[in-house]
């Protein structure tokens, strides 16, 4: 299941910096990040919490400014656009999976993965969700509200509604966070899957049971990338974080 839109990388950041509030309550959330997420690739980004995990999330996906710096998405730079222009690049390119799934109660599958496409006023394409239904394992559940059913399938459905507009890349935050064990590795199995069809997916997480799916993960300290790995493993990915929570013990010491 390719994504629509090809391109190098879906999603560029140069020297982000994002600071929230000013004077003496200014915090500097980004501190100058460049980073590329190339097309079809799987990156997880670490760190610890206040690091600006979600900012770098919230940035890239043109749902927050930066405050100097530059955002390209799928080759638009996003710098002077209006929040009409920057919806509907939303609309298109980008896609959002939460750790609370999201769906709503109400309805079912169907109707969940294909509300986002009725709220965007446009017609859904109900071949390619019947197929994204499928790609996810829920084809049998197309008319179930998400009350009846796991967890793990919830997230499938929300998987299924991020896929529906063949987005160019798919941010997804703690993802797993709301799963057990089995059910999370389900869904990181298929998220592997997608990417290796095509899918770009930047992820954020804590775990580094989820980071080690990913191609690369990214590792923020205070705003900014202190490192990456590159074929990262759960043992490999659980050392450097330790790393980074010693050496930051250790400047809290010292300050
Ligand atoms: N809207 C905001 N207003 C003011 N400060 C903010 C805002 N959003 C984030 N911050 C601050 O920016 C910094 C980075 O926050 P961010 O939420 O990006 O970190 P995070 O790594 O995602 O944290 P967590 O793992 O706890 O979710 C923090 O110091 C936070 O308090």
């Amino acid at each position: 299941m390719p994504t629509m839109t090809a391109v190098a990388s879906p999603v560029q950041l140069d020297a982000v910096r994002k600071t929230y509030g000013s004077g003496d309550s200014a915090v500097e959330a980004l501190a100058g990040v460049s980073v590329s997420f190339p097309a079809g690739s799987f990156t997880a980004v670490m760190g610890p919490s206040g690091s600006g995990k979600s900012t770098l999330l919230h940035c890239a996906a043109g749902l927050d400014e930066p405050t100097s710096g530059s955002v390209t998405l799928v080759g638009t730079p996003l710098k002077g656009k209006n929040e009409t222009q920057l919806t509907e690049l939303r609309r298109q390119h980008v896609s959002f999976i939460f750790q609370s799934f999201n769906l709503m109660p109400a309805l079912n599958v169907e109707q969940n993965v294909t509300l986002p496409t009725l709220l965007a006023g446009r017609e859904p394409d109900r071949a390619w969700v019947a197929q994204v239904i499928e790609r996810v394992g829920l084809a049998k559940r197309v008319k179930h509200r998400p009350g009846e059913l796991s967890g793990g399938q919830q997230q499938r459905v929300a998987i299924a509604r991020a896929l529906a507009s063949r987005p160019a890349v798919v941010f997804a935050d703690e993802p797993t966070g709301a799963l057990d064990t089995t059910t999370a590795l389900e869904v990181l199995t298929l998220m592997r899957e997608l990417v290796s069809e095509g899918q770009t997916i930047v992820m954020v997480t804590h775990d580094p049971v989820a980071a080690s799916y990913a191609d690369t993960v990214l590792f923020l300290v205070d705003g900014s990338i202190v490192t990456q790995m590159a074929t990262p493993t759960v043992e490999a990915v659980a050392g450097t974080l330790a790393d980074l929570g010693a050496r930051a013990k250790q400047a809290r010491g010292q300050r």
